[in-house]
């Protein structure tokens, strides 16, 4: 098993550290086009291993693809991250230019890679890589959904005073401050409805708390975060490399599911050695349809502004 990572910055590195830890590839290749970079950060990590215990090789590039040949699952996190103030979707501009060149170079060595794309505006980038390259859908997977999962699962056990662990609960949608829907009536506490222990104003908060929480840290950082979304990009890539069958919502291509056509955004699907597997198909409330149309509606519109 081969494993690149394009980009090594904040979240590139932080991913490449825990697939390493995690032991999921015989190589990870971390590939950035800064001088050195990914070099000196792969043999930062690598020095890890004697004293963390795990057999995975890190390996840097710069800027050349010829090492990331034969991957098997890549990781797309070049780009520019948001400022304080910013939405994504203002990254657009340049990411997609980035996000465009990359996937190209990729496929040139490794045909068969499925791909994980990071960089933000994220569905639309995710849609951009898929329209660019004509790979099977199945191959092109976006990651949002597992980190605004995380975070919902978060606020949830903060406002209830439990662990996180016993928390179950999705956002789908888009990745975006206002397209973001977490689904507070499915959220439960080891199985009991949250709405048991939560009023609906708690409730409101942390859905409300959950939506702009990339905004909120990017606020008190200074840019953007990368714990979180290294460890759920980890979830994505062990559940395909492992063949775990893990429900993760993340982006991928709409062709009638969720009543949606020709568009990459967040459903909970099935992550395995295939990429990922299926749809899983939640039966949504009136409430929760209309918000996942308008939210496709912003995603849709922001597709608009790519020249493909
Ligand atoms: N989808 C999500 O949930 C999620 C979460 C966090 C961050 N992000 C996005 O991920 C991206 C990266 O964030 P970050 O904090 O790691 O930023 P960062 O600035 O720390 O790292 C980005 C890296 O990309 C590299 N890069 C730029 N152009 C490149 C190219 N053509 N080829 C290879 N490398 C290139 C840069 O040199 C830099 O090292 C941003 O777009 C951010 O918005 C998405
Ligand atoms: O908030 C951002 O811009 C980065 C990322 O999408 C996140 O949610 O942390």
């Amino acid at each position: 098993m081969k494993i690149t990572v394009v980009g090594a910055g904040a979240v590139g590195a932080t991913t490449a550290d825990n697939i390493i830890r995690r032991e999921l590839a015989e190589e990870v290749v971390l590939l950035d086009i800064k001088e050195g970079v990914s070099e000196g950060k792969s043999l930062d990590m690598y020095q890890t291993a004697a004293l963390l215990g795990f057999n995975t090789r890190p390996v840097g590039s710069t800027n050349d693809y010829e090492k990331t040949k034969g991957s098997d699952v890549v990781v797309i996190t070049s780009g520019l991250p948001r400022k304080p103030g910013m939405t994504r979707e203002e990254l657009i501009g340049i990411n997609a230019g980035i996000v465009k060149g990359v996937t190209e170079n990729i496929l040139k060595y490794s045909p068969k890679a499925i791909i994980i794309v990071v960089s933000n505006p994220m569905d639309t980038m995710t849609y951009l890589a898929l329209k660019e390259s004509g790979i099977n859908k199945k191959r092109l997977i976006g990651m949002g959904g597992a980190l605004d999962s995380a975070r919902f699962k978060t606020y949830l056990a903060l406002a209830m005073d439990v662990s996180p662990l016993d928390i179950h609960g999705m956002v789908i949608g888009g990745h975006g401050d206002t397209t973001m829907i977490p689904l507070t009536r499915l959220a439960t506490y080891n199985g009991i409805p949250v709405s048991r222990f939560l009023s609906p104003e708690q409730l409101e908060k942390v859905a409300a708390d959950t939506m702009v929480g990339g905004a909120t840290l990017t606020k008190l950082i200074g840019t953007s975060a990368w714990y979180a979304p290294g460890a759920a990009t980890l979830l994505l890539v062990e559940s395909i490399v492992r063949n775990q069958k893990r429900i993760v919502p993340c982006s991928v291509y709409l062709n009638g599911e969720y009543g949606q056509k020709d568009i990459c955004m967040g459903v909970p699907v099935v992550l395995g050695r295939g990429g990922w597997e299926k749809v899983i198909n939640l039966r949504l409330s009136d409430a929760e349809k209309a918000a996942f149309e308008k939210s496709a509606e912003a995603v849709r519109s922001m597709n608009g502004a790519l020249t493909l």
